[in-house]
């Protein structure tokens, strides 16, 4: 699908780089940029979000025939599209369609699936629900039983039990990742997150960690699009689980992050985040700046994080790793793609297990220490059973079982691995 992009200067960040990230999301989306309009603004025109006069220029782009759709680099009212969409005789989708539309294309577990409809049906209420006040307006309150308005009733009621249905099995499904986490945390198995914006490499240093470990097992523990491997990590540490998940762009829209919740609250269990920095893109900062934006808006913000700074071949670096003031590891460079820097990096992982609280007692130094398996058990174990946490943790420290053997059995399409990347390649 031919599509024309619409950038907006605002004045604020870097105007070309978001651009080129509109770029890929449009091909990412499957649509083939032929054109790209700029236009220099101070606030959003209301009626055209553009002036009426960049909406002419954009209608003479599209008028050859060649442009099927025009993409507007930010999120639009639905009066906004509706009013371009009359003008241009064209369709006109926002940011926020896009992303959803790239989401809803790539999902695959049916978890993931349930989890896009929900922000896709919310976004088009809106739409619908403005749709239907327009209209209202413009018969000025006459005539509102209309055949219009009542197929419009119809169709909120509809999505509303839709929507409706919807939250109820996720929240069903996100109840079962509560209790497959409790199982885990049990058994105390290090967990390792890797979060970053989308194309920064989380999924080549997933493969390259998890191929990379003297054992590796194959584990899926979310239905949705997270992918989990446990890795060893020598005799210290023993096996911790590293997590790919979905990757985050700018504006991400709200109602995918609420939607997402369940799949983003690995993240939030996760003992360590390594957040993986794009460290050859000239925009990394503030890529840097809108991944902690989205993990507060989780609340993934208290988890120990390290910045993993990828790409060092591409950027002319050397694999090394940066200690903050107080001593810890607060950057890794690597690649993920040569292998340059990886050690580095199992290494920062070892040390933030060995400091992690509440996980002392695995290694040798602090188990005689502490003793007892009371303490074990941990504090957010809510269910008082010490007896079955000790031998879940028996089973565990013996290998029989780590407790996250118990995957989650929600539908036939969950039983692969199955991961859903956000944005752009
Ligand atoms: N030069 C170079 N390219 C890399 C490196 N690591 C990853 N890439 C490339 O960066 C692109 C994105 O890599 P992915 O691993 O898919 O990135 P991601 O973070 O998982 O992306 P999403 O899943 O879309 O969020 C691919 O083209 C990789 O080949 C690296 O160390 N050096
Ligand atoms: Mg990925």
């Amino acid at each position: 699908m031919r599509a024309a992009l619409v950038g907006v200067d605002f004045g604020a960040g870097d105007f070309n780089a978001g651009l080129e990230e509109l770029s890929l999301l449009a091909q990412s989306a499957g649509a083939e940029p032929i054109t790209t309009i700029t236009a220099k603004r101070g606030s959003p025109d209301p009626a055209y979000f553009v002036g009426s006069g960049k909406a002419d220029e954009i209608g003479l782009a599209c008028a050859d025939g060649q442009i099927e759709i025009v993409i507007f680099n930010h999120a639009l009212s639905p009066a906004q599209q509706r009013n371009l969409e009359k003008r241009l005789n064209i369709r006109v989708l926002d940011r926020t369609s896009l992303i959803l539309d790239i989401f809803a294309q790539r999902a695959k577990s049916h978890e993931g699936k349930l989890q896009v409809e929900l922000a896709q049906l919310q976004h088009l209420a809106t739409r619908l629900i403005r749709g239907w006040t327009h209209l209202e307006r413009q018969k000025g309150g006459i005539g509102l039983r209309g055949p219009g308005e009542t197929q419009l009733e119809t169709d909120r009621r509809l999505i509303g039990e839709r929507v409706k249905a919807l939250r109820a099995r996720l929240e069903k499904l996100r109840k079962q990742h509560e209790t497959q986490r409790r199982a885990r945390g049990r058994s105390h198995t290090f967990s390792v997150s890797l979060v970053g914006y989308t194309n920064a490499g989380k999924s080549t240093l997933f493969n390259a960690l998890t191929k990379a470990g003297v054992y590796v097992a194959d584990q899926l523990f979310a239905t949705l699009d997270t992918t989990s491997r446990r890795v060893y990590l020598g005799a210290e540490v023993g096996n911790v689980v590293v997590s790919d998940t979905v990757g985050f762009v700018r504006e991400l829209p709200h109602q995918l992050v609420a939607a997402f919740r369940a799949t983003l609250e690995e993240t939030i269990h996760a003992d360590l985040l390594l957040h993986v920095v794009d460290g050859a893109s000239p925009v990394r900062m503030e890529q840097i700046e809108q991944v902690n934006l989205v993990l507060k808006d989780i609340g993934a913000d208290h988890i120990p994080q390290l910045l993993v700074w990828n790409k060092i071949d591409a950027a002319g670096l050397a694999p090394a790793i940066e200690r903050d003031e107080a001593g810890g590891i607060g950057r890794v460079f690597l690649s993920a793609r040569t292998g340059d820097g990886l050690d580095l990096l199992r290494e920062a992982i070892v040390e933030a297990a060995r400091r992690a609280p509440g996980l002392r007692h695995l290694f040798g130094a602090d188990a005689g220490a502490d003793g007892d398996y009371a303490l074990v058990v941990g504090a957010d174990d809510a269910d008082g059973d010490a007896d079955a946490d000790v031998e879940a943790l028996l089973a565990a420290e013996s290998g029989v079982s780590d407790g996250i053997s118990d995957s989650i059995s929600d539908s036939k399409s969950d039983s692969k691995p199955t991961s859903t990347n956000v944005g752009s390649r």
